[in-house]
């Protein structure tokens, strides 16, 4: 499953934005607050569900039309200053991220938290600031990993006349490198030569390959429009992880009707004075934006940093049912470019390796074993398995 690591200093709300994305209602999930462990739980991404386009609507496995797929999300430990050093939570902090796909940054767009999360008044603190300390503190944290080890890695290197990038890449296969990324951040490089200056932006470089992110410019509720629009000049969404939280739960208690993603909600009963009046501001918060923000962050950190599409594997290519009868059973996850026999790899290794060939299910015509899924195709892979 993919893995996404919120990071943010104190207070800037990732707890809440993990509450808020893991509650899910018996609808969506088998069973409500889908946490793992403490930290680790589960969200969803919501796409359009493909049974509309098969007329075969509704499927039984969306919720009025919406897909909901599951995605691991990780509150990673509250990050501090100089956290690379050690500092606070520090170890824990980059540890939780080296499992982590890609990250959601959770910011704190009101500005009322100071760089170690002490609340202060609103707008008193640029959030841009701690865009860039994240950034900063990953940086130092690679940098740091690459010093540490780097005379070793040369050495071997000229010893054992390995090749540098493979070589790199197998020592830090643990922090979730591969060969192409690494091939990647040394073209122009002299690995063999390289001073503390070369390092540092090497660093960087691996950083912006390996942690694609989505800034959350939370508490944009209360957040001025002046850090808002900043923020969002550098590709942030403005969002109220409190706002979600809020409507989940009034729909999970009954009060009103809403899906996460949706860009306005329905009340369902007699409120009292205190609910309607934050669901007012809730409404017009939604109106503003376009819902709470919370959803489309999931959205983004899926399809536009880490390029999936979704696919439905069936076995029947005439009803689009497994052998149960289940129509379009499962909604899969996978990489933009993955192949119609990679797909069966990922349904069970078995199916793989006994693969004999797939059908496009939507045009009932064979496919190729080479051929590159597009998103929402419906196939059909037939194996000896
Ligand atoms: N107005 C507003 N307040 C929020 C929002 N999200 C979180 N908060 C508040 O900000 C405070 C900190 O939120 P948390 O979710 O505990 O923050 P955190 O980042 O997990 O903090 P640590 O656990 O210390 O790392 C709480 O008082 C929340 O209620 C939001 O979207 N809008």
């Amino acid at each position: 499953m993919i893995e996404i690591g919120l990071a943010g200093k104190p207070n800037a709300g990732k707890s809440t934005f993990f509450k808020a994305s893991t509650m899910a209602d018996a609808e969506i999930a088998d069973y409500p607050f889908t946490t793992i462990e403490p930290n680790v739980g589960v969200a969803y991404v919501r796409v359009e569900c493909v049974c509309k386009e098969l007329e075969v609507y509704p499927c039984g496995n969306c919720v009025e039309g919406w897909r909901f797929i599951p995605v691991k999300i990780i509150d990673v430990a509250g990050l501090v200053p100089e956290a690379h050093k050690g500092r606070g939570l520090g170890n824990a902090f980059l540890d939780n991220l080296r499992q982590a796909d890609a990250i959601i940054h959770v910011v704190d767009a009101s500005g009322s938290t100071d760089e170690e999360g002490n609340v202060i008044e609103v707008g008193a603190r640029d959030p841009v600031e701690d865009v860039k300390f994240l950034e900063e503190e990953l940086d130092m944290w690679l940098f740091g990993i690459l010093k540490r080890n780097w005379d070793k890695i040369i050495r071997r290197i000229r010893m054992e006349k390995r090749d540098p990038a493979k070589y790199l890449a197998e020592n830090l296969a643990g922090l979730g490198f591969d060969e192409i990324t690494i091939k990647e951040a040394t073209r122009n490089v002299d690995i063999l030569n390289v001073s503390d200056e070369d390092l540092l932006s090497l660093a960087k470089k691996l950083r912006k390959l390996r942690f694609k992110s989505v800034i959350a410019a939370n508490k944009a509720d209360k957040a001025p429009e002046e850090f808002i629009n900043k923020l969002v000049k550098i590709g942030a969404i403005p969002c109220s992880a409190y706002y979600e939280l809020a409507l989940r739960m009034a729909a999970k208690n009954g009060y009103i009707k809403y899906l996460p993603g949706d860009e306005d909600f329905e009340i369902l009963k007699e409120l009292n004075e205190k609910q309607r009046s934050l669901l007012e501001k809730i409404r017009n918060f939604m109106k503003r934006f376009g819902g709470t923000g919370v959803q489309k962050i999931i959205n983004k950190v899926v399809f536009e940093e880490l390029n999936y599409i979704v696919v439905y594997p069936v076995e029947d290519e005439n009803k689009f049912t497994d052998s149960k009868g289940n129509v379009l059973p499962d909604a899969m996850l996978v990489k933009k470019g993955t192949t119609a026999r990679e797909l069966a790899y990922k349904i069970h290794t078995e199916i793989g390796e006994k693969y004999i060939y797939a059908v496009d299910a939507k045009k009932k015509r064979r496919i190729s074993e080479d051929y590159e899924l597009q998103h929402n195709d419906v196939i059909k892979i037939v194996s000896a398995a």
